[in-house]
């Protein structure tokens, strides 16, 4: 198993290793998780630039990876990606390799969002077209808007609360929420 988790990187840098297909899927993932993204290659393509990353056209070199807390290893060559997952792990840093994700120590999910909600999904292995697949399957489950900030000051307001007219909030909120989200037993 792999520990499931939300991280909030806000602010903080990621550098990207090689410039190509892999980089320009994964670049908009972390942009919108608010991270700092540089890229690093010899040759970046049109659709990496075009996004808002600082670009350094030329071959990594370590030291590259100061003041990073996540690293993606993408270029076409295996040892440079090994070069750069080796030397990411030494530094305590969050990396994925392309290409053999068992060597790095973060793997992407193919995730969805609906009813306010982040869903994401990992086989453990690299089967993209599997996750993609079960992703559609949970996306059509799952209920639309969701009265979410009525709820969470629902319960916030119940926590505040003690003994049984405590339990009778949370009681109540828990039957609504599983109502509404289809939950019957
Ligand atoms: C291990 C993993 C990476 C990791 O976790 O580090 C990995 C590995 C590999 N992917 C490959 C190919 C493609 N992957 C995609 C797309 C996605 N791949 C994603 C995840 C993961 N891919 C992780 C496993 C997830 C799991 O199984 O749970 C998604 C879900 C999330 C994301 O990428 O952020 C994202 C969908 C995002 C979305 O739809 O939202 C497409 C495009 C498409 O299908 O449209 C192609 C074909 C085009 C192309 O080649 O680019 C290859 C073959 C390399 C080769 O050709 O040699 C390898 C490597 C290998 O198998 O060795
Ligand atoms: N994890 C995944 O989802 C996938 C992984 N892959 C793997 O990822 C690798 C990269 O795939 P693509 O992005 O399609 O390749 P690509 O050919 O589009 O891009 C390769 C990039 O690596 C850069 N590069 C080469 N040597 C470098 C160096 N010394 N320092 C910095 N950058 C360097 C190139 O300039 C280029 O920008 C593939 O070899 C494959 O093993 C491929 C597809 C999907």
């Amino acid at each position: 198993m792999l520990l499931a988790a939300f991280l909030d990187l806000h602010g903080e840098t990621a550098v990207v290793v090689g410039g190509g297909a892999v980089a320009s899927r994964r670049v908009p993932t972390l942009l919108a998780a608010g991270l700092r993204v540089s890229v690093i290659a010899p040759t970046i393509s049109p659709d990496v630039r075009a996004q808002d990353v600082t670009c350094m056209e030329r071959p990594y070199h370590p030291g590259d990876l100061l003041g990073a807390r996540l690293v993606l290893a993408c270029t076409d060559d295996t040892a440079v990606n090994d070069r750069v997952t080796t030397d990411a792990r030494a530094l305590g840093l969050l990396v994925g390799h392309a290409g053999h994700a068992e060597r790095g120590n973060l793997r992407f999910p193919a995730t969805l969002e609906r009813g306010g909600v982040q869903v994401a999904l990992s086989t453990g292995r690299e089967l993209p077209m599997l996750a993609q697949a079960l992703r559609e399957r949970i996306a059509d489950a799952l209920p639309g808007t969701l009265p979410l900030d009525e709820w969470a000051e629902r319960r916030e307001q119940a926590v505040t609360l003690t003994g049984p007219a405590r339990d009778e909030a949370l009681g109540t909120l828990r039957r609504d929420i599983r109502r509404t989200v289809g939950v019957t037993a």
